[in-house]
């Protein structure tokens, strides 16, 4: 997967050259690049913003930098066609659908806004070229796009096949699609077996493995309900069975 992302702060993604991203960058299987948005002006200040047309508070970005950047960035035609991610709060919410539906793309922009957002004519032009989508980490509002970028990237680049090191982790993942789609995840526990009185669960030692199972899926369903009841009420009631039920 190729990951291109607009920025005027390239310095808040050397997260993505650690750890697991930083290892699976450096072997080829995700080939990501920053671009300073500056790189785009002409003036003195290199600037990005602009007061709001309508009045109001603080700035807006420029359109024109972004428009050329992003022309640059998708002149590239051997690389296919490109989604353009645009983090921003008043986007639809990113869920791990979503991380398993974009970890499919081959080839995904970001644009990282900042200030009040970025001129909307940029999406409309983009979505003359690409498909655009607009979305929300959650709901509060960041200085930036960058924070939302590093977490859409990480949410979509550990589900890429070699990433981790441990493929079953995913399926058990919280929300994973299939047993665990809108349950979060239980407790969990290594050695050792009693920590300052605190003794794990003896179910977890019994080696009954469809036992544990089990006893697993009952703490995430039991975990949701009191963490997320608005998941347990999407459950579809079809994918609970009768103990499933009883929790
Ligand atoms: C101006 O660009 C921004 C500002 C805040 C913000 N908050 C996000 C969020 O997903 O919470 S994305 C985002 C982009």
């Amino acid at each position: 997967m190729r990951i291109d992302i607009i920025t005027i702060f390239p310095d808040y993604f050397t997260p993505l050259d650690l750890s697991l991203i930083g290892k699976a960058r450096r072997s080829g299987l995700i080939d990501v690049r920053l671009h300073d948005l500056r790189r785009w002006t002409y003036d003195r200040h290199h600037t990005v913003d602009d007061t709001p047309y309508g009045g109001g508070p603080g700035m807006v970005m420029k359109p024109e930098p972004w428009g050329e950047a992003l022309d640059e960035i998708t002149a590239d035609a051997d690389a296919g066609t490109p989604r353009l991610i645009l983090p921003t709060p008043s986007g639809l919410p990113f869920t791990q659908q979503d991380a398993v539906r974009l970890a499919k793309e081959p080839w995904l922009i970001f644009a990282c806004g900042r200030y009040e957002g970025i001129d909307a004519r940029v999406a409309v032009d983009a979505a003359q070229r690409m498909p655009v989508e607009e979305l929300s980490i959650g709901d509060y509002v960041l200085n930036g796009g960058e924070v939302a970028t590093l977490v859409i990237v990480e949410a979509i680049s550990r589900l890429l096949p070699g990433v981790l090191g441990n493929v079953e982790s995913i399926t058990q993942d919280s929300f994973a699609p299939g047993t665990m789609d809108n349950l979060v995840e239980g407790p969990v526990y290594t050695k050792p077996p009693v920590w300052r009185g605190h003794e794990v669960p003896p179910i977890l030692l019994s080696g009954h493995h469809a036992a544990i199972d089990r006893w697993r899926r009952d703490e995430a369903l039991r975990k949701t309900a009191r963490n997320r009841p608005d998941l347990i009420r999407r459950l579809d009631p079809e994918s609970l069975d009768k103990r499933d039920r009883e929790v």
